[in-house]
């Protein structure tokens, strides 16, 4: 958007701020050229190969983290203090990174340190010694505008700031980009909650809760570098769709080293086997946890026969009896199984060591211990008594065993669960066993009973709502000492499992106290699309905040049509003469048919998962959850309700993902609960009904 030149006044004070920029850049390149420099020589440094690898690793890091990138400016805001702050100053530059100048004065102030809070905090009620606060506009890396919150003379524009109009009603290209120069006061209140504090965030479509997860991942990260390093962060997604389109986030704020996973690559399976949606809720169900555990500990069973070891030419040995009491001994600390077994071995030999010593008085070597460690006795006892197993082995095992299953979810699943859990077909071998996509949680449970997962310091969960009491097991194992952000929405519950509450969610996180915070204000759907969307709430029985749009842009259609497909592609066509990015959602059954029509009509497009290559995208509708798009052309709200037992939550999910334009086709009647269009007018903030043609 091209927007008038300011008056001459301010013009003078732009200048000013370019100029500033242009010194800020010179200084961050002096900043990247002396990290280059000190590459170099790292590399040539002598040491043992691991520590110049580390060096060179950091060393690389750095530079990266110093890139200029050239369609942002490197600060987006200033602080005017009332009084000198404790380093002397009283004006700080807010910016995506710190930038110093030669003698390492601050030019530009990270985001995330202190002193940048009041930037997002401070208002005419406290301004946290503010006297102005100015936001600058900007396009294509150049200061374009800025605008003055003077605080000290109780003037603020608050939601209406033009800088923040333009950016969230800006059109959407490519993959999400960060909020660092907009972040509201209540998404920063979340954003820099301390480290040891696990939130449960609802909110709304579109009111940033991914935003703000991801901010909190780079703030934490910078607050508790170090702490982090060794831990790690970990953002968790629904899909790869999504993880795709967030994925630039994290590394345009510089930070390269987050891991950000969809929820299935937890534990990857190949999944050839589809369950029937009994079976797969089951498998998903809590108590599979409590099966599973006794299944795996009944693996461990009494000595049937005593451990005989030699030395020198004497022979010892330990009975059944020994055996057995010193197999207590380790189930009573509590190990994990990998570990249970080392323990049990360790002991048994140190036994049998305490042995010899009584009867020679001078102990055996230290490779006597080891090599009976691993001598054919011990190994045998250990395998009769505590056998090795993998989490494949076990399941597969205990799927396909109905013996074994019964023994295991006695009192815990009806005998009718157990037969629905039961697939005598399967491969006789676990390793030609054929996964569904449910069995990886069994198999991570087990997993982690056998030996313990990595650990995240904090891991960051996105469409929480959906997760499964198995899922949240997943997750809270890789962060036992750690802390959670959960962010989601109730209302856009769409598996079979979606939580109705976030105590229970908290819970099964292993977090029941956790705070449900919620997010009310809606950044990407403007209110005429909102209302619209918002008639299916009441009917989905929740307990959730309506969100309201600080959006008043943006416009519906919904038009009946004779033909779905031909009308879909004239829409996108229509769609794609505009500026932003088009999707266009369709029912699942009716994907295949939407993408012959497109490439029918020459139209180029793409998948979900390469939303940053194609401007049109088709996507079916179990998977648009969590994208955005400038024009949504959504089909056939009926099949999509139909489709699934939770259809008008997915429809819910499917009517909020239009930046600004929302085009509604259908052939069948509309669901009954979405009967209310708005009264047609073709006004932008306003919404249009056709009938077919
Ligand atoms: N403070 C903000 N300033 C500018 N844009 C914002 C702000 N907060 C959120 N947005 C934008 O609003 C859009 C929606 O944000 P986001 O995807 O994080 O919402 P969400 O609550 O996760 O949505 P959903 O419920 O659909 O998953 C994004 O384009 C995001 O960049």
């Amino acid at each position: 958007m091209t927007r008038p030149e300011p008056p001459t006044a301010l013009r003078g004070e732009l200048d000013s701020e370019r100029q500033y920029l242009a010194e800020a850049r010179d200084a961050l390149r002096r900043m990247r050229e002396q990290a280059e420099k000190l590459l170099d020589v790292g590399a040539g440094v002598g040491g043992d190969a691991y520590a110049a690898e580390r060096l060179g690793f950091t060393l690389t890091r750095r530079v990266a983290q110093l890139s200029d990138q050239a369609d942002t400016p490197l600060f987006f805001g200033r602080l005017d203090l009332t009084d000198a702050s404790d380093d002397g100053s009283t004006r700080y530059y807010i910016g995506r990174r710190h930038v110093t100048d030669d003698a390492s004065h601050p030019l530009v102030l990270d985001w995330r340190a202190p002193v940048s809070r009041a930037f997002y905090r401070a208002s005419t009620r406290e301004p946290l010694g503010v006297a102005v606060r100015r936001r600058f506009g900007s396009s294509g890396g150049e200061l374009t505008s800025f605008e003055d919150d003077h605080l000290d003379r109780g003037q603020e524009a608050g939601a209406s700031s033009r800088i923040l109009t333009d950016e969230i009603e800006r059109p959407r290209v490519g993959p999400m980009r960060d909020i660092v120069a907009t972040i509201q006061p209540e998404q920063d209140e979340l954003v820099r909650a301390d480290l040891s504090v696990s939130l449960c965030v609802q909110g709304g479509p579109g009111t940033g809760k991914t935003a703000v997860g991801l901010h909190r991942a780079a703030y934490l990260l910078f607050t508790h570098r170090h702490r982090l390093e060794r831990g790690g962060v970990l953002v968790v997604g629904p899909n790869r769709a999504l993880i795709q389109f967030v994925s630039s986030v994290l590394p345009a704020l510089g930070e390269l080293d987050v891991e950000q996973i969809s929820i299935g690559e937890l534990y990857p399976v190949d999944a050839r086997h589809i369950d029937e949606p009994a079976v797969d809720v089951l498998k998903h169900d809590v108590r599979m946890a409590a099966l599973l555990h006794r299944a795996l500990w009944r693996q461990v069973v009494p000595a049937q026969a005593p451990v005989t070891v030699t030395h020198g030419s004497s022979r010892f040995t330990l009975g059944p009896d020994a055996l057995d009491r010193v197999v207590d001994e380790v189930t009573q600390s509590s190990p994990t199984y990998a570990t249970g077994r080392d323990r049990l071995r360790a002991r048994v030999v140190s036994r049998l060591q305490r042995q010899i010593e009584l009867r020679h008085a001078d102990a055996p070597s230290e490779s006597w211990f080891r090599s009976t460690s691993r001598s054919r006795p011990v190994t045998r006892f250990l395998d009769a008594v505590w056998p090795a197993v993998t989490p494949e082995e076990l399941v597969h095992r205990l799927l396909s065993d109905r013996a074994l299953l019964a023994e295991s979810a006695d009192g815990i699943l009806t005998e009718a669960e157990q037969d629905l859990l039961h697939r005598p077909q399967r491969a006789r071998s676990y390793r030609a066993a054929r996964w569904s996509t449910s069995d990886a949680y069994l198999l991570d449970e087990v997993a982690g009973l056998i030996d313990r997962p990595r650990r995240y310091t904090h891991i960051v969960v996105d469409e929480a709502q959906d997760l499964s009491p198995m899922q949240c097991r997943a997750l809270a194992r890789r962060s036992t000492h750690g802390s959670l952000t959960v962010l989601g929405d109730l209302a856009q519950g769409t598996t079979p499992w979606a939580t109705r509450s976030w105590a229970e969610t908290a819970t099964h996180l292993g977090r029941p106290d956790a705070a449900v915070v919620p997010l009310t204000t809606g950044f990407r759907v403007p209110s005429v699309l909102m209302d619209f969307a918002n008639q299916l709430v009441p009917t989905l029985d929740l307990d959730v905040p309506v969100a309201t749009s600080l959006r008043h842009d943006g416009s519906l259609r919904v038009r009946r049509v004779a033909d779905l497909v031909a009308a879909a592609v004239e829409e996108c066509r229509a769609a794609l003469a505009r500026e932003g990015s088009v999707g266009l959602v369709a029912p699942d059954s009716l994907v295949d048919d939407a993408a012959q029509a497109l490439s029918r009509a020459g139209l180029a497009w793409g998948a979900p998962e390469d939303v940053t290559v194609h401007r049109l995208t088709l996507v079916p509708a179990t998977v648009v959850k969590g994208l955005e798009f400038d024009t949504v052309v959504a089909l056939e709200p009926a099949r999509i309700v139909a489709e699934e037992p939770r259809g008008l939550n997915r429809l819910y999910v499917v009517l909020t993902r239009a930046v600004s334009d929302l085009v509604v086709l259908h052939e069948d009647p509309l669901p009954s609960e979405l009967r209310t269009t708005p009264d047609a007018s073709s006004a932008p903030g306003a919404a249009a009904q056709e009938p077919a043609r």
